[in-house]
């Protein structure tokens, strides 16, 4: 039997005689389903016990019953295994840094992957090993993976035929072994295999699987007979996935539902070794045989990370007899150790961050870390929840019916599928989890979400049949936070800490001329941008002109010559801001992002990172204004790259360590954005404790934005526009009021009396009365739905006809509600053109018309995403440029005082 519960009291390791002579036990007590229970762990699972902690979760497999003194109690058996924390998800590679070394997990985690050449040529051999499997011609695919990594070599200054000549050496390796006769024409083949283990908590993607085992492919050499241990710990691992997965599909897999045998490990230089100056074994490719003892290992390593994580641990080097004389890493992790003041076993040198710094690290670590957490959580509902519960809960596309799967030219599968256009939080450009019905034991792959329209359409690395796909949350976030902390923290100029962690003030130079005539609140905007000696924020309440301002402070900066990075939190936010520039008559400026990210009027200036490195490199590091979003700005290729000013667009959407991630690149910076519109979305929100109390305790809470801070911090700092050139007088009255202090006016006369009638083909005659006026309620009794009002559905679905009766084109007119499921219910009554979604998708884009569905039939109903954030109310009453229509429940909504002065202010004509 499987028993599982929460750890109450650890216990502890101790020995005792059996008839199997000495042998360690453990007896923590745990409390299960049924109570509380005492599990005896015998033999190495004993030392689970050393750093099992109350409030663990414990997991025991084929655990048997035992009887001991009449009381009833759980064993190890000989096929168990014990695992802690089961949820979270240890990564494959994590387990293997671990055996090398603790503390390599932990640097590896903090500091990302650097941008060097083993890194690249890394890469460059693995996808080759894949084209070749595959069944690619040899030197194609070297061309064409070389070519690929364009970019990335052309940085690190390497000469492509020098590169070329290297990777083939190295693909020699792979490739004699692919034709060895030992492979038969039954040899089953797969490349890059993602694998996620709900029983072991590991997730991981094999590099390939050779009749159902695993093989790893490394790029270094190795003259032993034997494979390297912790290589051997990283085939293991995937073994162990395997078991669960019982062969994952494969007719020829040699397994059996059990776990894989034997593992493979190929040394790619070895080929390239020369026979008279090296002695040993030079052949690249190295079997081992797994065991259960490995495989336990493989457990009991995960469990130490898992334990570790827990409570945001930082590991010594203690736990393992790392050596430290022989390590490449050593001066790195002194250095680290000193600058946060932690014990290591290598020791430390140089002094320590000041008190002040280190309390924000821990406190934004532990932060980021339990957002890791809760996107481990999000995973386990992909075996928590049954397909249909996923589905309910918008978080899986299911029984979808294959359409059709063709190879493309860049290698990668186009899969389609009929889709019936059920709501799902799923939306094209995402990156969703494609399977063949089950995510988890079945096959599973990564696929770009491409189309959503009458048919899914997605990219894969691999052809799955297309049955279903489920959100993937990924912690690739987390591991981007961890980096941008880590350069700012750690590497990060004195001047700069003290402005954000302690407490030194921003400066200010002068600056003269004017930017923009005609609005004053704008070119204050871009003189104390352009003045600021550290930075300066731009405070934007809707349709104040946020995205010219941007454009015309860049080129202020260039002007002065300056090299400016442009980021915001979203693609469609950098390419605003650069179709803005472009409008301005400027487009001297680089774009960096992926193919699908960017739009397509960017792609002309799209750095491709194929193609000739020295020239590619060039055009990088020469562009007065290179754009990407902030999660961009921490990948390898930009974390090479610095700059004067870092302009940061979307700054309220941010967390504190994202925003890190591009200001880390520069010497200034200028935060843009709108701390009463919506908060960066956080996971673990108001979770964990923030009340440690010595004035820094906000950066803990990821929910707040560096831009809100340091608006609270340093007002001197920033300017608002006060002016906003979007919405009638009437309609952003509200808003105004409730939100900017009355601050935000209309910019001018027509902007201000803009009316529905003004429209080209519009006559307002038929409009209903209350629909003539700019904003208007419509009370509506509505029906008895939690996240859905059909009633209220229908009503709005009458008034959209009505407005497209009056002559008003559907794609002016946008709809709002607070649940996706309402979303779908009205998307259902309307005609096909008009935009309905939640808030969250509306922010940054508005219509001529809007209607927003409050779902709320009683005052307890006020509870929703719309209502529980006066930011959300705020993002949903702004996006309208000529008519608001509000269609909710009067005596609900007045129940509220906020919501009661909006029904007020809406009803009144
Ligand atoms: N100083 C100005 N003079 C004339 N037109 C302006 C000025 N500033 C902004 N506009 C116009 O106002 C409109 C809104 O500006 P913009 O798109 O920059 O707003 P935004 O604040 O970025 O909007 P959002 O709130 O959606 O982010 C645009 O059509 C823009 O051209």
């Amino acid at each position: 039997m499987q028993l599982r519960g929460t750890v109450l009291d650890p216990g502890e390791t101790r020995t005792v005689s059996t008839r199997y002579g000495e042998r360690e036990l453990a007896e923590p007590l745990v409390r299960t389903a049924d109570g509380e229970v005492s599990v005896t762990l015998w033999g190495k699972w004993a030392e689970t016990a050393d750093y099992l902690q109350a409030g663990m979760e414990l997991v025991v497999t084929d655990a048997e019953e035992t009887e001991w003194q009449g009381e009833t109690g759980y064993a190890t058996g000989g096929d168990s295994y014990v695992i802690v924390e089961p949820g979270f998800l240890v990564n494959v590679t994590d387990v293997r840094s671990w055996v090398q070394c603790p503390r390599m997990y932990y640097l590896n985690k903090l500091s990302g992957v650097p941008l060097n050449y083993p890194v690249v040529k890394g890469t460059i051999v693995h996808e080759v090993f894949g084209d070749l499997l595959r069944g690619a011609e040899f030197e194609a695919a070297i061309d064409d993976r070389v070519e690929e990594a364009g970019l990335e070599l052309g940085l690190l200054d390497r000469d492509p035929e020098a590169v070329r000549e290297e990777v083939r050496q190295n693909a020699r390796a792979i490739d004699g072994w692919l034709s060895q006769g030992t492979l038969s024409e039954d040899d089953s083949w797969r490349s890059e295999y993602t694998l996620i283990s709900e029983r072991f908590g590991i997730k991981g993607r094999a590099d390939a699987l050779r009749r159902g085992m695993p093989v790893e492919l490394k790029t270094g050499k190795n003259t032993n007979r034997e494979p390297r241990f912790q290589d051997k710990i990283q085939a293991a691992c995937y073994a162990l996935l395997l078991e669960e997965q019982g062969g994952v599909g494969d007719e020829t897999a040699a397994t059996d539902g059990g776990a894989p045998d034997t593992g493979t490990l190929l040394y790619t230089k070895n080929t390239a070794l020369d026979r008279n100056e090296e002695t040993g074994d030079l052949s690249p490719a190295k079997e081992f045989s797994i065991g259960s003892g490995l495989l336990e290992f493989v457990v009991r390593t995960r469990n130490e990370i898992a334990a570790m994580e827990f409570d945001s641990g930082v590991p010594t080097g203690y736990e393992s007899n790392a050596k430290c004389e022989y390590c490449f890493e050593r001066d790195t992790c002194m250095v680290v150790s000193g600058r946060l003041d932690q014990e290591s076993k290598a020791g430390a040198i140089g002094s320590a961050i000041p008190e002040r710094e280190r309390a924000y690290f821990d406190r934004t670590y532990e932060a980021i870390e339990r957002e890791r957490r809760a996107a481990h959580r999000e995973y386990a509902k992909l075996w928590e929840q049954t397909p249909e519960e996923r589905a309910d809960d918008d978080r899986a596309l299911i029984g979808l019916e294959p359409a059709g799967q063709e190879p493309r030219e860049e290698g990668r599968w186009e899969l389609r599928a009929r889709y019936d256009g059920a709501v799902s939080k799923i939306r094209e450009g995402d990156v969703a989890l494609a399977s063949d019905g089950d995510p988890v034991n079945g096959h599973a792959e990564l696929a770009r979400v491409e189309r959503l329209g009458s048919e899914i359409v997605v990219s894969t690395d691999e052809p799955v049949e297309l049955r279903r796909l489920d959100v993937y949350p990924s912690d690739m976030s987390a591991d981007g936070m961890l980096t941008a902390l880590h350069d700012a923290l750690l590497k990060g100029e004195k001047r700069r800490k003290e402005l954000l962690f302690g407490d030194a003030t921003p400066e200010f130079g002068t600056v003269d001329g004017e930017f923009i005539p005609n609005n004053a609140a704008q070119n204050g905007a871009v003189s104390r941008a352009v003045a600021a000696e550290d930075f300066a924020l731009i405070h934007g309440p809707p349709g104040t002109g946020k995205t010219y301002t941007i454009a015309r402070t860049i080129r202020a900066l260039v002007e002065r010559g300056e090299r400016v990075l442009l980021s915001a939190f979203t693609n469609r936010a950098v390419d605003n801001a650069l179709e803005a520039l472009s409008d301005q008559g400027f487009t001297d400026f680089v774009r960096v992002g992926t193919e699908h990210g960017v739009r397509e009027d960017m792609q002309p200036y799209r750095l491709d990172g194929r193609g000739d490195p020295a020239e590619l490199a060039g055009t990088l590091r020469e562009a007065p204004v290179v754009a990407s979003t902030t999660s961009s700005c921490g990948s390898r290729v930009m974390r090479e790259q610095s700059f004067d000013v870092a302009l940061v667009d979307e700054a309220s959407q941010l967390t504190e360590p994202a925003t890190l991630a591009a200001i880390n690149r520069a010497d200034r910076f200028v935060l843009v954005g709108d701390h009463h519109q919506l908060p960066p979305v956080v996971r673990s929100e108001g979770e964990g404790s923030e009340d440690e109390g010595d004035g820094s305790e906000d950066a803990a809470d990821l929910s707040r934005s560096l831009f809100e801070r340091l608006i609270d911090e340093h007002p001197e700092a920033g300017v608002m526009l006060e002016r906003q050139y979007r919405m009638a007088q009437r309609i952003q009255a509200f808003s105004s009021g409730e939100f900017y202090d009355g601050k935000l006016r209309p910019a001018t006369g027509a902007v201000a009396a803009q009316r529905i009638g003004g429209l080209e083909g519009v006559s307002t005659d038929t409009l209903s009365e209350e629909l003539r006026n700019p904003v208007a309620f419509v009370d509506c009794a509505g029906d008895e739905g939690v996240h859905t009002d059909d009633e209220e559905a229908t009503r709005i679905a009458g008034l959209v006809e009505q407005f497209v009766d009056a002559g008003v084109d559907p794609e002016d007119v946008g709809v709002i509600a607070p649940f996706r499921a309402q979303v779908a219910t009205i998307s259902q009554r309307v005609r096909e053109r008009v935009a309905v979604d939640t808030v969250d998708r509306f922010q940054g884009s508005s219509k001529e018309v809007i209607l927003v569905s409050f779902v709320a039939t009683t005052p307890a109903d006020l509870e929703g995403p719309i209502f529980d954030d006066y930011r959300r109310l705020n993002v949903a009453l702004t996006r309208a440029k000529k008519s608001l229509v509000l269609v909710g429940t009067h005596t609900a909504l007045t129940a509220d005082p906020l919501y009661g002065r909006m029904v007020d202010w809406a009803s009144r004509q």
